[in-house]
């Protein structure tokens, strides 16, 4: 279903600060994550990118200044409550249940915020909340591309494919805002692509989506604006062609000279990167399900 804009809020940060004893990871960061875009974050290792996020999230609190959704000041609010007023997320370090099947993986994103009850349903009791859950969890599955893959256990697949469960995940709670730490990290070629087009058209149907990702062609490719970090302040903002072109984001990050330890190191962002390979008519899910490798193993929890 289309989400009108005028619906859903936008996620405000206005001098966000973070420090950790005398380091200040974030320092004096104003961004908005406005509905019907992508709003991504880039910058070399170190430069407050998580923090940010964090604390965007709600699993860390700012030292200073305000976050709001919409009007409301959310700034001192819990991450659980965050996520039922709409703000889903994933982790940079694959988070999931490995002893969970993908389908019930999704049915735990899509119960924080439908307010099933676990125990209505152990019990068998009628619970109106429950065929939202599952209409919820299907459609999740089949926008990520992993219905077929719904009764595996999370612990046989790779990581490639759990950023995909973990994506299905927040997207069954159906936000209206997407956070996402680094959700291209572990996917192939093919799977970044795809994951460009999903991306873009959540953006389209109205979520705001906020992208802090290394992968420089998916960032270019999908952005509608790109803010680059450096030592815990924002240095440039703009539409990602504007951003590829300035001074201060070359030098921070972009400069294949300078900058970028990670995608953009050996040359600058593609202005035009390669379309998904939409002739492969599997699934994403499904193509990235070779059997585990050394990196496959699940993690419980965020680093
Ligand atoms: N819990 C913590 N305690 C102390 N210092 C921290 C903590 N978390 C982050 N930092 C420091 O804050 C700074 C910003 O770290 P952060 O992880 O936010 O950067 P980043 O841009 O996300 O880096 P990366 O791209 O490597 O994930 C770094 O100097 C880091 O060492």
């Amino acid at each position: 279903m289309t989400r009108r804009q005028s619906d859903v809020p936008s996620l405000q940060a206005r001098g966000l600060v973070r420090h950790f004893g005398g380091l200040r990871a974030v320092d004096g960061v104003d961004l908005a994550v406005p509905p019907g875009e992508v709003t991504a974050v880039i910058g070399p290792n170190g430069a407050g990118k998580s923090t940010l996020f964090h604390c965007l999230a709600g699993a860390q609190r700012p030292d200073e200044g305000r976050i709001r959704l919409g009007e409301r000041d959310i700034t001192r609010l819990a991450d659980h409550r965050r996520a039922r007023l709409g703000i889903a997320r994933t982790f940079q370090v694959v988070s999931v249940f490995p002893s969970l099947t993908v389908a019930d993986n999704l049915r735990v994103g899509a119960e924080n915020r439908t307010g099933a009850s676990a125990t209505a349903r152990l019990l068998g009791l009628p619970d109106a909340a429950r065929g939202r859950t599952r209409t919820a969890v299907e459609a999740a599955l089949e926008l990520v591309g992993l219905t077929e893959l719904r009764d595996v256990r999370c612990g046989e697949l790779p990581t490639g494919t759990l950023r995909l469960v973990e994506l299905g995940r927040a997207l069954a709670s159906r936000p209206s805002v997407l956070l996402l730490d680094e959700p291209a990290s572990g996917l192939d070629d093919t799977e970044t692509g795809r994951l460009r087009v999903l991306l873009r058209g959540l953006a389209d149907d109205g979520l705001a989506v906020l992208l802090v990702e290394h992968d420089m062609e998916l960032v270019f490719g999908v952005a509608d604006s790109v803010h680059v970090m450096a030592a815990g302040r924002i240095v440039a903002s703009g539409p990602p062609e504007q951003v590829r072109e300035n001074e201060a984001a070359r030098a921070a990050y972009l400069d294949p000279v300078t900058g970028d330890a990670h995608g953009a190191a050996d040359e600058p962002p593609s202005p035009s990167p390669r379309p998904p390979d939409d002739e492969d008519p599997r699934p994403l899910g499904v193509r990235g399900s070779q059997p585990p490798d050394e990196q496959g193993t699940p993690r419980d929890g965020e680093r």
